[in-house]
């Protein structure tokens, strides 16, 4: 397959600072690819790589079978992009813009972006500058759309936008990757990226800590809870087809979030001395963002009584 993005080793040091440390990606069509990481995690330095707006310090990338660094305005010509803080011409009104954006696109680059703020309910007569921050949201989104590229590149696009027209938004997304065209989108909102994404980027300080089928990643997700009756016992080791995230201890309870398990291996557990029992739950995407960049379970988890914890839960359904 022929993929839409792909980076190679992609690295870009600043001054006194490491924005990407060698990240290798490759972005399938007609899927929403969502690139997720902390403040800082090097997202819109990517993205701007991408866009040909920044060269790599070393490695490589191809977007639409093209090199960002040797054909930035290629890449720029065939794909939508609309960045955290879109740069418009701000002495020029909503329409205006719209003509001038169109006189470089063929086709009815004109009509598709006046139906799009029409539809999001943008004076045509108003000035960039007056308007509000979601409302210039809305105008980039229209122009970076009016061409319907086949590559959509969007860094958080959904900042600014209220709620109603961020699900609408988020929405149609999952329409435009099914008919085959690609979204790489960045994003904080991470409850909204799990509604609409179909792969997970995780960047975390310049690294891709994960990058995989959001499904896939449910699936292979969980939080084993495993009692205790002496808190200092010592857990079995896992096979190393297993993926420890982390590990914490509540009272008698021992909690891991693990990737690759599989329901044999809790008779690893409950065949050893000192284990009560053990159950599971699936994460949310949440969850596992945060046991991927914190190494923990979450700050605002609740701490459970004693008496909670010295019951044990036996195998049933989910349970095991
Ligand atoms: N031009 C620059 N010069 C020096 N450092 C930079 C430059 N651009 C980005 N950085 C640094 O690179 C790192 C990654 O920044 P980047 O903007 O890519 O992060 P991000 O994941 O988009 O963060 P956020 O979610 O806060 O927007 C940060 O530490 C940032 O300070």
């Amino acid at each position: 397959m022929n993929h839409v993005i792909t980076t190679t080793d992609l690295t870009m040091r600043f001054r006194g600072c490491d924005a990407l440390r060698g990240v290798d990606l490759a972005v399938q069509p007609g899927t929403v690819f969502a690139l997720l990481g902390e403040n800082g995690a090097g997202k819109t330095t990517m993205i701007r790589i991408l866009t040909g707006f920044q060269k790599p310090t070393s490695g490589s990338c191809r977007v639409c079978d093209m090199d960002p660094v040797s054909n930035a305005i290629g890449v720029r010509r065939q794909i939508g992009y609309v960045s955290d803080a879109p740069a418009l011409y701000d002495w020029m009104t909503v329409a205006e813009i719209g003509w001038f954006a169109a006189s470089f696109y063929r086709g009815n680059f004109h009509h598709s972006y006046r139906q799009s703020v029409f539809r999001y309910e943008i004076p045509l007569d108003r000035k960039i500058r007056n308007l509000s921050k979601g409302q210039r949201a809305k105008v980039a989104l229209s122009l970076a759309l009016a061409h319907d590229p086949s590559l959509l590149v969007l860094d958080e696009p959904t900042s600014g936008l209220d709620p109603m027209v961020r699900r609408d938004f988020l929405e149609s997304m999952i329409d435009r990757a099914a008919s085959g065209r690609t979204v790489f989108l960045s994003s904080h909102q991470i409850s909204e990226v799990e509604r609409v994404a179909d792969t997970i980027g995780i960047l975390h300080e310049g690294k891709l800590r994960l990058c995989c089928p959001l499904v896939d990643l449910k699936d292979s997700m969980i939080e084993l809870t495993v009692n205790l009756d002496d808190p200092l016992v010592a857990l079995p080791k896992l096979p190393e087809s297993v993926e420890t995230l982390c590990e914490e201890t509540y009272g008698r309870q021992r909690r891991i979030v693990v990737r690759g398990f599989t329901a044999e291996m809790h008779s690893l557990f409950t065949s050893r001395d000192g284990v009560v029992g053990t159950s599971e739950r699936p994460l949310s995407l949440e969850e596992i963002f945060i046991a991927y960049t914190k190494g923990s379970l979450g700050p605002s988890r609740p701490i459970p009584n004693e008496s909670e914890t010295a019951e044990p839960s036996l195998a049933t359904g989910s349970q095991v």
